[in-house]
């Protein structure tokens, strides 16, 4: 498609669909109120549409013609939509939040994302102010471009067993930086292959022998004149994947690569000229970083839910497909129950997403606050609650974009309805920044302890209280005699409390009876974790409704309680199917953020559809090569035949 057509792609129509536009005469409430609360302010809206008017001026971020890219050039392109992120931030002194909201608008599909996701805030939380004073600059300046790179080709979640060595040289007052063995080449870190020229390397500290654990360095990668790998580097792209193509997610293989000491990262820890190692922050203060991506994780999750329910819900009502009544007109196949059954629950769960990770975002910016001023005492409980929702939330994100891919039928599965992409995209949300199973066990490890005060009357942690208020009677007791009690948010989140307290204390039950059996505590672990994993996940009736298990098996709900409920959730759903499009339209994504042609606002799909088919690169010509190349050949012999069979 050319350039120009490219543009007239995304420009809005004053046609809209009929349907869309009877749905959003309807609304019961007033949507831009509700985009302002969904941005966090009307001057964040009036921020956000600035961003919009800025970056949809570049042709590169209306990428069109990106469905028929090959690798190189989408790798090309992120760098592009970095590097204008990149002046632009620098230009207009951007803060954190404009450049979050402005990758966000990108569709973060930019290749250096880990420049402001991970490499600068790492040197903000792991390096001494002095390091802080030098290398800041040059990051921020972009003289620096960095990676963060934890993971090996061995290792990802195990992190005592990384082995990259950094090992002190008090001859030449050096690290020397070695990947010892295959598996310990660093394996994953984004922007490592071809775009980082400065990496954080995380590495085992050898100090006259001694292994101190691991600690961050700041290795250079590649010359600042030319960009080749400076001696002793070997880095490259580790290979296509699933989506996010744009990003060189790279390996790195160092072989007695030296640094000066004051490489090591120093706020933590460090090594003194006369090799004494010196330890000044608590032991885990060198995960911060992962704890602030497992934060944004969240936030991530919400926006690619926002926009797969945006996608899914316009276009089921814009679809119409079948009659309830023969002879009637085609229904829209969003008044299919099975169908709000499917789209509805993304939709309820982006709302819910979203104020989820500003009340973890609170969080974290006040212990965040409290650890830089030395302060540690709520870290344990921020690890808990950020490795569980980052593990609940991703994994939802991912069951949900599923079903809403599912419920555009057939062009759900073009790539023209973006819906795909952003499946694929999402999909690693549950295996970064910690695989989602081993998050949840670092906070079944805190819940076990929150149970172990609680059982002796000892203060537990504020977001655990329940654990305190729940009695463990055997018989549900809640309050649920109609469906009106089923809509009263203190009863639900009661039911939620009632249940938590039965899971969780019951998997603690479990836990202790193994360990008093006599068998080994990690055995014990390892024997219930399924348990321990339930007790560390849990939205309101439809979250009931699907794990109906444990609200039943625990003395939480009666099956006739049970049944009220179902019966509130498919209630719930008919009043919020009558309001999808105007709560959908509240999320505000410009076309060119959603890029789906089943999701555009104007709802004129099937124009859209055909129009992006035209951009296939197999229409490049009526008659493809392949036919001159291969077909033509096997058609003529057909041809042949049948001459031949027809003179027998
Ligand atoms: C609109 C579309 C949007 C789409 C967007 C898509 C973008 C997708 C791409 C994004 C990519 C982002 C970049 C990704 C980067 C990475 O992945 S970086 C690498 C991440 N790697 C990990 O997270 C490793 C996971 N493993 C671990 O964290 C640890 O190994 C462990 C599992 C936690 C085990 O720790 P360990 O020290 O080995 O032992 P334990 O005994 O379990 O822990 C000891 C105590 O320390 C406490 N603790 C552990 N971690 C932390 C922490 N982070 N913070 C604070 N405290 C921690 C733990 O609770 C124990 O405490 P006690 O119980 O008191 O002993
Ligand atoms: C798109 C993408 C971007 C990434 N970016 C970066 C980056 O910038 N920097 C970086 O350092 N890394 C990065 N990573 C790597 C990522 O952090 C690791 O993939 C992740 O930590 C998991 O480690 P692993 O892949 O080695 O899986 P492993 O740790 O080998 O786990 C494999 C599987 O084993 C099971 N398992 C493992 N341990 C346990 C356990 N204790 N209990 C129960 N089950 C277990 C789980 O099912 C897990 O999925 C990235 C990965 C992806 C996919």
């Amino acid at each position: 498609m050319a350039a120009a057509n490219r543009d007239a792609f995304w420009a809005p129509s004053s046609k809209v669909n009929p349907d869309l536009a009877r749905e959003r005469e309807s609304a019961t409430f007033d949507v831009r109120e509700l985009t302002h609360i969904i941005d966090g302010s009307p001057d964040r809206t009036k921020r956000r549409k600035e961003l919009e008017n800025l970056l949809y001026s570049e042709p590169v971020f209306r990428d069109v013609g990106r469905l028929s890219m090959e690798r190189d050039e989408i790798y090309e392109q992120g760098v592009l939509k970095s590097i204008k992120l990149f002046e632009w931030s620098r230009k207009y002194k951007w803060d954190d939040d404009d450049f979050e909201l402005a990758s966000r608008l990108a569709n973060h599909d930019i290749s250096m994302s880990l420049q402001h996701a991970m490499f600068i805030p790492a040197i903000e939380r792991l390096a001494s102010d002095t390091q802080k004073a030098k290398w800041l600059p040059r990051a921020l300046h972009y003289e620096m471009i960095g990676t963060y790179a934890q993971t090996e080709l061995g290792h990802g979640t195990n992190l005592m067993e990384l082995e990259t060595t950094a090992t002190f040289d008090p001859e030449r007052n050096e690290f020397i930086m070695n990947s010892p063995t295959v598996t310990s080449m660093k394996w994953w870190p984004g922007a490592l292959g071809k775009s980082s020229n400065t990496a954080i390397v995380l590495a085992q500290l050898i100090v006259k022998g001694k292994n101190h654990g691991l600690h961050p360095f700041l290795v250079p990668l590649r010359s600042m004149e030319d960009h080749t790998p400076l001696p002793g580097i070997s880095v490259g792209d580790i290979g296509p994947k699933m989506a996010l193509n744009c990003i060189d997610n790279g390996f790195l293989i160092m072989k007695n690569v030296r640094i000066p000491r004051e490489n090591m990262f120093m706020k933590n820890a460090e090594v003194t000229r006369d090799g004494r190692f010196i330890s000044r922050g608590v032991d885990k203060a060198n995960y911060a970083t992962m704890v602030l991506v497992r934060v944004k994780i969240t936030r991530w999750a919400f926006e690619s839910l926002s926009d797969g329910a945006t996608t899914a819900v316009r276009y089921s009502v814009v679809r119409r497909q079948s009659s309830l009544k023969p002879g009637e007109r085609e229904l829209q196949v969003l008044d299919y129950q099975s169908q709000q059954y499917k789209v509805l629950p993304a939709l309820a769960a982006s709302y819910a997403f979203l104020m989820t990770n500003r009340s973890l975002h609170r969080l974290y910016d006040s212990v965040h606050a409290d650890i830089m001023a030395g302060n540690t005492k709520l870290l344990a409980e921020l690890h808990c609650q950020s490795s569980a929702l980052k593990a609940y939330m991703s994994e939802v994100v991912v069951q949900l974009l599923e079903l809403c891919r599912q419920a555009c039928g057939g062009h759900g599965y073009l790539a023209s309805s973006g819906i795909g992409l952003l499946c694929a995209s999402s999909a690693p949300l549950v295996t970064v920044e910690g695989e989602n199973s081993v998050l949840y066990q670092q906070a079944a490890r805190y819940l076990m302890k929150q149970v172990a005060k609680a059982v002796v009357g000892d203060p537990v942690a504020s977001g655990f209280q329940y654990l305190l208020t729940q009695s463990s009677s055997d018989r549900p007791d809640i309050r649920i005699q109609n469906l009106a009690d089923c809509g009263n948010l203190d009863t639900l989140l009661q039911v939620y409390q009632r249940m938590a307290f039965s899971v969780v204390t019951g998997a603690a039950r479990k836990l202790q009876m193994a360990i008093e059996s006599g068998v080994e505590q990690h055995v014990a672990w390892n024997n219930n974790m399924v348990s321990l994993i339930q007790a560390a996940r849990f939205y309101a009736l439809h979250g009931i409704a699907k794990e109906a298990g444990y609200f039943l098996a625990t003395p939480t709900l009666t099956p006739d309680q049970f049944e009220l409920v179902r019966a509130a959730e498919l209630q719930a759903m008919a009043k919020v199917r009558h309001d999808a499009v105007p709560l959908v339209d509240a999320f505000d994504l410009h076309d060119i953020c959603l890029h789906s042609a089943l999701g555009c606002y104007d709802g004129n799909v099937y124009e859209r559809l055909y129009a992006l088919a035209q951009t296939s690169s197999l229409n490049k010509t009526q008659v493809h090569p392949a036919y001159y190349k291969h077909i033509r050949g096997l058609v003529k012999d057909g041809q042949k035949q049948l001459r031949q069979q027809s003179k027998l």
